[in-house]
């Protein structure tokens, strides 16, 4: 199955499979045939995991840079470390950089391609259920201590290898980080897809064929916002549903210590409190959202950790505010976004109710 993403700068496709990664990775003869170096970036779990079966199936001779796991890996230390690494092995313009991982590995891989001697061509090799959403698009970035995902660029890849029969290692924390992203897919694109989701027993244990199609899904979603606006000026910013709040919260938390989908399930509760009032968003709606998120093991304690003065500093720094003003995504109902500004006044009523809720739903 192959998803087309006609992004501005550069189109190119998602190949879905399971089990083809040679196939898959043959695809890109051409250009990889013509490439002096080809450098495989992964980091210490995967490899640990599936270095054997990766250097079985990878059809071409490759130097591997482990990074760390995680948000470790989206330093500026890890950054420049990579960019040694290219140095020392001597890479130019004709390298091929691939990013066999997750959307850590992903986001660092990319903005080490997208800055080598101004630009090198990348692959992404996905292995996360969360990589559906950030190997796809061109967002690359690490990290800052003050704020999440502050440097880096839109970097298009020369295409997105999906095998998902590497998911199948997936620990249930990384899951459900994962599924998150595919709610928010849900959420901002199609009611129903959202009432199947939550009408499941647990979205934890998808067969593969099921999980195939939501992920299918998930990407189609993206793909199409990216080829409209891959730049986010405009309805990009729907795929930054919840992450306003839930970026705060992720960042405070010391970036790691919460998975990213752990904490845009929290964003995203707080983005339907607002859709109440902004939209024709039922208070019911948002609860059972919170009675769904809870059934399914996700975590609202991370909010009592802190206050809203604390969060308050990280939510200023979301990238979508202008002059000073924070913007939301909302919903007008599920599956029609839209971007509100929001006073920091509101933004701290809005916390309040979060907190009463999320106490009211757990009692
Ligand atoms: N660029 C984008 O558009 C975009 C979109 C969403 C998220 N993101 C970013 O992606 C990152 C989160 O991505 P993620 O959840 O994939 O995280 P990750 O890359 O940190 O992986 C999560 C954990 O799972 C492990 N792992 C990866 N694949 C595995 C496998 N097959 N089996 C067992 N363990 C495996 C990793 O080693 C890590 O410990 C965040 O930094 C977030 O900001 C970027
Ligand atoms: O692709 C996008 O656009 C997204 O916003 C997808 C998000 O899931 C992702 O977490 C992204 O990295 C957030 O971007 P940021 O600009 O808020 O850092
Ligand atoms: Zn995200």
């Amino acid at each position: 199955m192959n998803i087309p993403v006609k992004a501005k700068s550069h189109a190119y496709e998602v190949q879905i499979s399971a089990n083809r990664l040679t196939e898959a990775v043959k695809s890109f003869d051409q250009q990889l045939s013509k490439a002096d170096k080809i450098i495989v970036f992964t980091d210490e779990n995967v490899w640990r995991l599936h270095s054997e079966r990766f250097t079985a199936e990878f059809p071409y001779p490759f130097k591997v840079n482990i990074l760390e796991a995680g948000e470790d890996c989206k330093t500026f230390e890890s950054f420049f470390a990579a960019q040694s690494f290219l140095l020392e092995q001597k890479c130019t313009r004709k390298t091929f950089v691939f990013a066999f991982g997750g959307g850590a590995v992903g986001d660092l891989t990319g903005f080490v391609a997208s800055t080598f001697m101004r630009g090198i061509p990348f692959i992404q090799i996905p292995t996360t259920i969360l990589a559906h959403d950030s190997a796809v698009g061109g967002k690359t970035a690490i990290n800052h201590p003050l704020g999440k995902n502050m440097i880096g660029a839109f970097y298009q890849p020369q295409g997105v290898l999906y095998d998902i029969s590497y998911l199948t290692t997936l620990p249930e924390k990384e899951v459900r980080s994962g599924m998150a992203e595919v709610i928010k897919h849900a959420l901002i694109s199609d009611e129903k897809w959202l009432a199947e989701l939550m009408a499941t027993n647990s979205i934890l244990d998808f067969s593969q064929a099921d999980l195939a199609k939501h992920l299918e899904q998930g990407i189609r979603v993206k793909a199409s916002i990216v080829a409209e606006d891959e730049e986010e000026h405009s309805v990009r910013k729907f795929l930054n549903f919840g992450h306003t709040y839930g970026h705060a919260i992720e960042a405070a938390s010391g970036f790691g210590k919460l998975a990213h989908g752990e904490a845009v399930m929290i964003g995203m509760v707080y983005a339907l409190i607002l859709s109440e009032r902004y939209g024709t968003i039922p208070a019911t709606v948002t609860r059972s959202f919170i009675e769904f998120a809870v059934r399914n093991g996700y975590s609202f304690d991370a909010v009592k950790q802190f206050t809203f003065e604390q969060l308050l500093d990280y939510l200023m720094k979301d990238k979508k505010a202008e002059y000073g003003i924070l913007q939301f995504v909302l919903l007008k109902k599920i599956g029609e976004p839209f971007v509100q500004q929001i006073s920091i006044e509101e933004c701290q009523e809005i916390d309040g109710l979060l907190r009463v809720l999320i106490k009211e739903v757990l009692a």
